[in-house]
C-alpha cells in the first residue's frame, strides 16, 4: 500500500518488519543499478540500528545483490557510536558483518567515521575529519559546493532509522546539534541512547541527499512517526527534518505506522 501523504513525503506500509526489510533490501537493489545506469559513482548513506542492520543482512542475501557492480558505490554513514574501531556497538562493524564483508566494494570506498583511537580522542576530532573526508567526495557544485561550508557527496540514497523518541542519525530531541547548520558533521556528547559520545550528519548534509529514506519498524515508533508525518517541530521529533532533495521515504512497518 503506497500513501501519498505530504508532497515532500511518501509512506509506504509493510504488514511486519520482516517484510520490510525484505522489500526495502530489493528496492534498495534497484536504486543502487537504477543509479548505476546514469552515473558513477553512486553514493550510499547507511544506518545502524535494528532494522537498518536487517536490510543489510537481506541485501547480502538478495539474488538480486550482483546486479550492483559494487565496485562503483561509495559506502558512507549517517551516525555512528564513538567506539573504539572493531567495537560490536560501532553501526560500522554490524554493517560491515551484515553485508560489506560479502561484496566487492573496495576498501578505499568504504567511509566509517573515524574511530576512537591515535589522534581521533573525541566525537569532535571524528566529526571534523569525516567533513573533509565528505569534502574530498564532494562533486563540483554539488549541493553545498558553496563558500558557506564544506561540501558532501549528493547520496543517492539515505537510509536512516528511527528512535522511539524520534531521533534520526545521532540527532536527538533537544540537542544543540539539532541547529547546527554551518557544518556537515557534528560530535555529539549526551546522547539519551547509549553510547553518549557519538558522531552524525546534521542536517543541511541529510537534505543534500537526492532521496532520504527513513526505515521504521515497532509500536514503540508509531507516536513518533505520526508526529513526524505531521511535520512536528524537528527540535522535538528530529525524523520531522528529514528530507531528501528528490525525494523522502518514509518505509514502515504496520506496526509504527498505528
Ligand atoms: O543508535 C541508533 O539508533 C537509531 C535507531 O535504531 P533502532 O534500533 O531503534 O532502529 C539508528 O537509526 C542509528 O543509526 C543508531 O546509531
Amino acid at each position: 500500500m503506497t500513501i501519498p501523504h505530504q508532497p515532500a513525503r511518501t509512506v509506504v506500509v509493510h504488514p511486519d518488519a520482516e517484510t520490510l526489510a525484505r522489500v526495502t533490501a530489493a528496492r534498495l537493489v534497484v536504486a543502487l543499478v537504477d543509479a548505476q545506469s546514469t552515473h558513477s559513482p553512486v553514493h550510499v548513506g547507511l544506518t545502524g540500528g535494528t532494522v537498518g542492520t536487517r536490510v543489510l543482512e537481506e541485501v547480502a542475501t538478495s539474488p538480486l545483490r550482483d546486479a550492483v557492480d559494487w565496485t562503483g558505490v561509495h559506502v558512507w554513514w549517517g551516525d555512528e557510536r564513538f567506539l573504539a574501531s572493531g567495537d560490536p556497538e560501532r553501526n560500522e562493524t554490524q554493517a560491515r558483518t551484515a553485508l560489506l564483508d560479502a561484496v566487492p566494494v573496495p576498501p578505499g570506498n568504504v567511509h566509517p567515521m573515524p574511530a576512537l583511537g591515535g589522534e581521533i580522542r573525541t566525537p569532535e576530532d571524528s566529526a571534523a575529519a569525516y567533513a573533509a573526508e565528505l569534502a574530498r567526495h564532494a562533486a563540483a557544485g554539488g549541493p553545498l559546493a558553496d563558500d558557506a561550508g564544506p561540501a558532501v557527496p549528493a547520496f543517492d540514497v539515505l537510509l536512516l532509522g528511527m528512535g522511539p523518541d524520534g531521533h534520526v542519525a545521532s540527532l536527538f530531541p533537544g540537542d544543540p546539534a539539532l541547529e547546527v547548520v554551518d557544518r556537515t558533521v557534528v560530535g555529539v556528547q549526551a546522547s539519551p541512547k547509549p553510547p553518549p559520545q557519538r558522531v552524525s550528519l546534521t542536517f543541511p548534509a541529510i537534505e543534500a541527499a537526492d532521496e532520504v529514506w527513513v526505515v521504521v519498524a515497532g509500536s514503540e515508533k508509531a507516536g513518533p512517526t505520526a508526529r513526524a508525518l505531521a511535520g512536528d517541530d524537528p527540535r522535538e521529533t528530529p525524523a520531522s527534518g528529514a528530507l531528501g532533495r528528490s525525494r523522502t521515504l518514509w518505509l514502515v512497518d504496520a506496526a509504527a505506522a498505528g
